[in-house]
């Protein structure tokens, strides 16, 4: 039988495989004159064959593991009345030039607490979230019933759901996104990779497509963070200071989305201001930081680990309080400018903006949990541990000028008066101090 693929085709550009090619037909020749030679390549052809169908699965697994785990997939989508109903509603302001902001990882630590604040003064908000396994599930539902009792609805999906995003941009001209949805934590990364793959760098470009699509384009905000920052030692950290050493993938997920707001921006004419957050905590927040775990575990008499750095160092963060990052983000929104673009067609240059929204005055972990243990009344059972090279980075500190001269940010809340305020709240959320059940914050 003529050969399909001339003799002499190169495999790649410049090589010609002629002679190997001449040289390997006569060695086949010569095994095909046996009946036995025969039976024994279709063996190997078989095996061949079931080999690498087993690798195709074992790749597929892996993959559909990192992806599942704590992410759902999405599904098609149809919409109908009730849900549109309920969308509308939702998105309608309460004052005359109200925003219409889309809120994503509404049932999120940051998500619900600006979510409320927008609503509280009169905008209009919708949220999606979708309600992964990453932490408690049982805490976003609590915060979703929170916005629910505001009329704030939140859609139950992905934000990799592009036949959802077309729908519900065909039906609501939004006028900002406030991007929070994201895979937090800096540790968990070495575990679940595919995760921040998913949500922070293919669901942050899901979300842009359709904001470049839709007629007027919204402004957009969205949540980096300060792990950009990595190994820089330059202190404090600045805005144009270098971000090109990221620690964890986590790090690197957020500086990759940075980058890619640069292109939307340039190509389509999206506004975009991307906010770098300082560790956030307080009432409402993640379960998976360290305040947060150190208090649950402190509570239950169960030993903490505390990290040190190279020679001992005790680690710091820039810790930031929650509601000082609300007025951050209304800001950012109030100030973002307009996209110049409508249906994918740039139509002159929008603002790109990047700022640190921190505390500007670190505090090192034993201090921290120095202050848990004054409002929990408990002594912590510490253990002090080498820090595990697992992305973390020794310390953070904002500097903040850049968001103050061109938003009005001013953080008002220390540690102290923070940690207060979270502990009152963790106290009665669950249930270990009656007498405060009916209070928020
Ligand atoms: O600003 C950000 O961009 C990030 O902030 C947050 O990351 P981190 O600053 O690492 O906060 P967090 O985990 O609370 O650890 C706090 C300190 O406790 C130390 N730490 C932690 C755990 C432990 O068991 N022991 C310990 O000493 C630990 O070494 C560290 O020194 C967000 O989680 C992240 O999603 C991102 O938003």
């Amino acid at each position: 039988m003529p050969p399909s693929v001339p003799d002499n085709f190169p495999s790649t550009p410049g090589k010609v495989k002629m002679e190997r090619s001449n040289y390997f037909g006569r060695f086949a020749s010569r095994w095909h004159s046996t009946a036995s030679a025969r039976l024994l390549s279709c063996s190997a052809i078989l095996l061949a064959l079931t080999l690498f169908v087993l690798f195709r699965m074992s790749l597929y697994n892996g993959a559909d593991q990192y992806l599942t785990r704590v992410t759902p997939i999405p599904q098609a989508f149809k919409p109908d009345h009730v849900w549109e109903t309920q969308v509308r509603q939702s998105c309608l302001p309460k004052k005359s030039e109200g925003l219409i902001v889309l809120v994503t990882g509404a049932a999120g630590f940051v998500g619900t607490h600006v979510s409320l604040a927008l609503k509280k003064r009169g905008d209009g908000v919708l949220g999606i979230d979708n309600f992964n396994s990453y932490y408690e599930v049982s805490l976003k539902r609590a915060r979703q019933e929170l916005l629910e009792k505001q009329e704030i609805f939140i859609i139950e999906d992905d934000i990799n759901n592009k036949e959802l995003l077309k729908v519900l941009f065909d039906l609501i001209q939004f006028t900002h996104l406030m991007h929070l949805a994201a895979q937090a934590g800096v540790r968990y990364a070495m575990q679940n990779p595919g995760s921040y793959v998913h949500s922070n760098i293919a669901g942050f470009v899901t979300l842009l497509e359709a904001c470049k699509d839709a007629s007027p384009q919204p402004a957009i905000v969205w949540a980096s963070s300060s792990s950009v920052y990595g190994l820089n030692s330059k202190v404090p950290f600045s805005e144009s200071d270098r971000t090109d050493q990221p620690a964890s993938l986590y790090a690197a997920t957020k500086k990759a989305g940075e980058e890619i707001a640069h292109t939307y921006n340039h190509i389509y004419g999206l506004s975009i201001t991307g906010l770098r957050f300082f560790t956030v905590y307080g009432p409402w927040g993640r379960p998976d930081m360290a305040y947060f775990s150190f208090t649950r575990d402190i509570l239950k008499g169960k030993p903490i680990s505390i990290f040190q750095g190279a020679n001992k160092q005790d680690l710091a963060r820039d810790f930031t309080y929650i509601d000082d990052v609300v007025k951050g983000c209304m800001a950012s929104l109030d100030t973002a400018g307009k996209s110049t673009g409508s249906g994918g067609k740039k139509k002159g240059p929008a603002p790109l903006r990047i700022f640190n929204l921190g505390n500007t005055s670190p505090v090192t972990v034993p201090n921290l949990v120095s202050i848990l243990e004054k409002y929990l009344k408990v002594k912590a059972k510490k253990n002090t541990i080498k820090m595990p090279r697992n992305g973390d980075v020794p310390f953070t500190h904002a500097n903040v000028s850049l968001a103050h001269a061109q938003l009005g940010y001013n953080p008002t809340t220390n540690l102290d008066v923070g940690l207060k305020r979270f502990v009152k709240w963790y106290l009665s959320y669950h249930g270990l101090e009656p007498s405060l059940k009916s209070q928020r914050s």
